[in-house]
């Protein structure tokens, strides 16, 4: 699995270029440039220029970069990729993904186009069928990440959107198992109500507690919370430490579980504090080099 950080995962329009400016100064850990859903139709064209040409002359600096482009049942997505391809894009985001076949398309697309030689895809869950279809499309060729669509999927589901998101539970579990299976990133969906930042930081919790590396983003005021929440925090850090030490000591006295705060410490909690440490480090050489 890619082991950079995605806690706070920003969607910018690809037809605005003031946020196309800002986001090189905006502390996310990745940016999907979007041609899909954000972009209204009489901007398609326009929009793809302006993405092509700003990805071609700008630094985002260490951000991951992923481009979503329109469907292929649409008349956009063909030249969405051709146009993208000089900007040698590290990932494209395919929208409603309903099987591993879309993904083995795009990926044969990709293959005859020598500049997206070392493209990744990433794929969008938010068809019922993408859901029931999640662990081929994890597997599929070029494959390297999921992002939820909670309003596509909840469109479709015909089902309320609610606070502790229970509807969402069974799609969201599926596909964060899928992800891991084949060892791939898994981001949470969208927060719309972008100005309440206490019903993000309850989403954010959840999507952390699930699993999910981080959560998708529409404006930069949700950046903070994401950031957090999805960073190991000082009493993880403590505890992570905590547990290595004891384990290391057991084990030179030939024992194979400590106990550290009441609770025992075997081997394979030790491979969860080093990932907890790896992905602390992680964040602070990103922020680092920002
Ligand atoms: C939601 C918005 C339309 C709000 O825009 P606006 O009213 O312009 O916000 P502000 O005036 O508060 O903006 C302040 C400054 O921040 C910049 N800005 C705003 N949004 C972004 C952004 N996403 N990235 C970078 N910069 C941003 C503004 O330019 C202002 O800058 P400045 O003037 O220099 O101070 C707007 O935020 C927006 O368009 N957000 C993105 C919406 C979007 O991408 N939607 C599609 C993705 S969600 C989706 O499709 C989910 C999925 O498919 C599913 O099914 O669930
Ligand atoms: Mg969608």
């Amino acid at each position: 699995m890619d082991s950079r950080p995605f806690r706070s995962v920003l969607y910018i329009p690809g037809s605005k270029e003031r946020a196309l400016d800002k986001a090189r100064s905006l502390a996310c850990d990745a940016i999907i440039f979007d041609l899909e859903d954000a972009v209204a139709i009489e901007e398609k064209a326009n929009a793809r220029e302006l993405l092509a040409k700003t990805l071609c002359a700008a630094d985002y600096g260490p951000r991951a970069k992923l481009v979503r482009i329109n469907g292929f049942e649409s008349d956009w997505a063909e030249l969405d990729l051709q146009v993208i391809a000089q900007a040698r894009p590290e990932a494209i985001l395919l929208p409603k993904v309903n099987s591993a076949a879309d993904i083995e398309d795009l990926a044969a697309r990709l293959d005859a186009m020598p500049q997206m030689a070392e493209t990744k895809i990433w794929a969008m869950l938010e068809t019922p069928q993408g859901v029931l279809n999640a662990g081929e499309i994890a597997a599929a060729p070029r494959m390297a990440g999921f992002v939820m669509g909670t309003n596509d999927l909840a469109k479709e589901l015909g089902c309320r959107s609610r606070a502790d998101r229970l509807p969402m539970q069974y799609a969201l579990q599926t596909c964060l198992m899928a992800a891991r299976a084949a060892g791939i990133v898994a981001i949470d969906g969208v927060y719309n109500a972008f100005k309440d930042g206490e019903g993000l930081r309850a989403e954010c919790e959840q999507g952390r507690d699930l699993g999910f590396d981080g959560k998708t983003l529409i404006h930069p005021a949700q950046l903070a919370i994401a950031n957090e929440i999805f960073a190991p925090d000082a009493e993880a850090i403590d505890l992570a430490q905590r547990q290595i030490a004891a384990f290391d000591a057991a084990t030179a006295e030939g024992q194979g579980v400590a106990v550290v705060d009441g609770k025992i410490v075997e081997n394979l909690h030790i491979v969860t504090a080093r990932q907890v440490l790896s992905r602390a480090e992680a964040i602070k050489a990103l922020q680092g080099a920002m």
